[in-house]
């Protein structure tokens, strides 16, 4: 198996429901995300030519993208009805774009340098 990643930053604010009472994360906060698209190839016969799983260039559609849709915005107003917890994004993120890229085998979410949430399917 070969795996490639690139990361990728966007910043935004998010206010996560069905929290106990008085969690800090219940009000609106921002965060400097990192998201992570994780690539895979089973073997050598599966590379380009140029020996890449796919060139990390070929990824600016989701710079673009993340730029447009989530860069500087209130996640609540812009996902798809779900709770912007971490999870959900990168959950989200895999279900939109491994649609595009057909090697995405896993997304990765930070909120904080100290947190990652995966989904790998
Ligand atoms: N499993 C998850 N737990 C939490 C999420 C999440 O998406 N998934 N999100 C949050 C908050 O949005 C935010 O990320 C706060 O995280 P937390 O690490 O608890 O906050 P701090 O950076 O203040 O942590 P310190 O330990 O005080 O540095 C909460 N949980
Ligand atoms: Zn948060």
């Amino acid at each position: 198996m070969l795996r490639i990643t690139k990361d990728f930053q966007f910043s935004a604010s998010h206010r996560l429901d069905h929290l106990a009472e008085g969690h800090q994360c219940a009000r609106v906060h921002g965060h400097n995300y990192t998201v992570q698209l994780e690539l895979s190839a089973r073997s050598r016969e599966d590379l380009t030519e140029a020996g890449f799983v796919r060139d990390y260039g070929d990824l600016s559609d989701f710079k673009k993208w993340l730029d447009t849709e989530l860069d500087h915005r209130h996640l609540n107003e812009v996902v798809p009805g779900f709770n912007p917890s971490a999870e959900n994004l990168a959950m989200w993120i895999f279900e939109v774009w491994a649609e595009r890229f057909s090697e995405i085998s896993a997304v990765r979410v930070s909120e904080t340098p100290k947190t990652w949430a995966e989904y790998r399917p």
